[in-house]
């Protein structure tokens, strides 16, 4: 008799040996000049080391497969790489050795959205819904409910100024809400929840739960354990961009906790890149 469990875990997205590096130009002698660049272009097969170019090594080696219907928080130290992976899988960073599989197309929160600073909130759910693949029929019949969970209008008419008028939060409240209205095969959320109020994280939340029973995946980069508790039944903890468990939430976060409780991290897990200019 066939494993019905094992029938129904349909991989969303597999992750298989990824290495990520960044690098980082204008850090050797005549960093930044004309001529520095001009040389890079001439002499593309000198070492990047003799070249000026400073490798950032933020992800190493790291294997997971996702599965739909799962939400997984991703955690870590400052500087461990959870950004670079989310990037990665969202198709915006290549990678340097390993294959990331996607099965359907991923969103990355905030920047498939598109929004533009100097357009109105209402302006900004409309080109947001149309970049995400929504009709103008769809996005019109959705509006209220996109700008009532962003609570943009709580305290006042705000969805009509500017978004470069809005706080931190007001921005990341209506980007997720105009993210969360549409079903997505694989949602990664970076950070975006951290700002906005303690009811607008609950509504999130259980947004979060329904975008996952309607049988998507939803990655969630987040420093609040709370939140991974309340949303994730998975969690993956990246430290020095290396994948150190991988497991249900509750025993993740554990040992992360011990980790960071205990045994300090000592400032940002991989080389930081170097300042740019002098
Ligand atoms: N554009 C970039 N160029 C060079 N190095 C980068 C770039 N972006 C990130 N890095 C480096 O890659 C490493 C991983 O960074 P990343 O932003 O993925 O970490 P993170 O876990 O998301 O951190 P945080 O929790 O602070 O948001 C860091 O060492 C960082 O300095």
């Amino acid at each position: 008799m066939a494993d019905s469990v094992n029938d129904e875990r349909i991989p969303t997205v597999i992750c298989d040996g990824v290495d990520i590096v960044y690098r980082v130009n204008g850090t050797g002698a005549g960093r930044g000049s004309a001529t520095a660049a001009l040389n890079r272009m001439l002499h593309r097969k000198q070492t990047e080391k003799a070249a000026g170019v400073r490798r950032v090594h933020a992800v190493k080696n790291v294997s997971f497969t996702a599965y739909k219907g799962e939400a997984i928080g991703l955690i870590g130290t400052n500087g461990s790489g959870k950004s670079t992976l989310l990037r990665a899988v969202a198709g915006l960073l290549p990678v340097e050795n390993g294959k990331i599989y996607t099965n359907g197309q991923p969103s990355l929160l905030g920047v498939n959205a598109a929004l533009m600073g100097d357009l109105t909130g209402e302006r900004n759910v409309i080109l947001g819904g149309l970049a995400m693949g929504m009709s103008r029929e769809e996005i019109k019949a959705r509006y209220q409910e996109i700008v009532d969970f962003s609570g943009i209008n709580e305290k006042g008419d705000f969805i009509t100024l500017p978004m470069r008028t809005y706080s931190s939060g007001m921005g990341a409240r209506l980007r997720f809400s105009i993210a969360a209205a549409k079903n997505h095969d694989v949602l990664l959320i970076d950070e975006a929840l951290a700002t906005g109020d303690r009811s607008f994280q609950r509504r999130s939340e259980k947004r979060i739960r329904e975008l996952r029973e309607q049988a998507g995946t939803v990655f969630l980069v987040t420093h609040s354990n709370a939140t991974i508790r309340d949303t994730c039944e998975r969690a993956l903890w990246l430290e020095r961009g290396v994948l150190r468990m991988d497991g249900p939430t509750e025993d993740v976060l554990a040992a992360y906790e011990d980790f960071t409780n205990g045994d300090k991290p000592k400032g940002p897990a991989a080389p930081a890149p170097a300042k740019q200019g002098k």
